[in-house]
């Protein structure tokens, strides 16, 4: 990963929002973000870009000079400094958009930003710097089911966050730092809302079909 400085002194988006489609998806921890971003892959051609993933990648890259920071961030459920996770957005947009380009071309890009942006600066240093979001798609879901989805998840899962302690903190970020995120895009009508709650299916169907009336058959 190169320096971080680069997206803090630009003055115009790397993408263009005529070329480069992106759709931000929020939710508190365990909403079923993950899970529906899946699926609107397949259906829709969206490229999935979990910001969250790419941290836990960066943080056991051999080199990085972030892993024991983002560690810490993750086990407590803080947030990682902006500069680090825009970037790594960034370059994971640039690396698919290459890859397109080399094969097929022409194609315009969609991406779908999965658990983020989680704090007002990263929303305002994204879309100034990499590109303007078309929407939100905001999975409402409360928080004792998404305490049993993350307990249960858990079992398995492997991660350092997905424990009783991590849970409690997470969801104290989600409320004091995350959802004023969502309410900034709600007052500007760019957030998509679905009640999470339902099984996935239910709320697939859901999703699909308010997505399709704002983003139009043809997307
Ligand atoms: N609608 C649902 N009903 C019940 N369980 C669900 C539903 N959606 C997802 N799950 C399960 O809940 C857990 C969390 O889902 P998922 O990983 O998609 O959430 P997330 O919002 O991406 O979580 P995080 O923010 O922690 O990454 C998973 O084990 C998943 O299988
Ligand atoms: O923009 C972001 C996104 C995530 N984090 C940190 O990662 C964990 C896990 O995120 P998931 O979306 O649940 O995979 C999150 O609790 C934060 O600590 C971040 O700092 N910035």
């Amino acid at each position: 990963m190169p320096a971080v400085p680069p997206v803090a002194s630009k003055t115009s988006p790397t993408f263009s929002p005529n070329d480069v489609t992106v759709l931000f998806v929020l939710g508190g921890p365990g909403a079923g973000k993950g899970t529906q971003c899946a699926r609107l892959v397949e259906d829709f051609g969206f490229t999935h870009l979990s910001a969250g993933d790419l941290l836990r990648a960066e943080q056991t890259r051999e080199g990085s000079e972030f892993g024991a920071l983002i560690r810490d961030c993750i086990k407590d459920g803080s947030i990682v400094p902006m500069e680090v996770t825009v970037q790594l957005l960034e370059n994971a947009m640039k690396d698919t958009i290459a890859a397109v380009r080399g094969g097929s071309g022409g194609a315009k890009a969609r991406f779908l930003i999965d658990g983020f942006p989680r704090k007002m600066d990263q929303a305002f240093k994204f879309e100034e710097a990499v590109c303007p979001a078309r929407l939100v798609l905001f999975f409402d879901c409360p928080e004792d089911e998404m305490e049993r989805r993350l307990l249960e998840r858990g079992k398995t899962s492997g991660r350092s966050d997905d424990n009783a302690d991590s849970i409690r903190k997470r969801f104290r970020t989600f409320v004091e730092t995350s959802m004023p995120v969502v309410d900034h895009y709600e007052k500007e009508g760019r957030v998509i809302k679905v009640d999470a709650t339902p099984a996935p299916d239910a709320v697939y169907r859901d999703t699909q079909a308010k997505l399709t009336k704002v983003l139009g058959d043809n997307f």
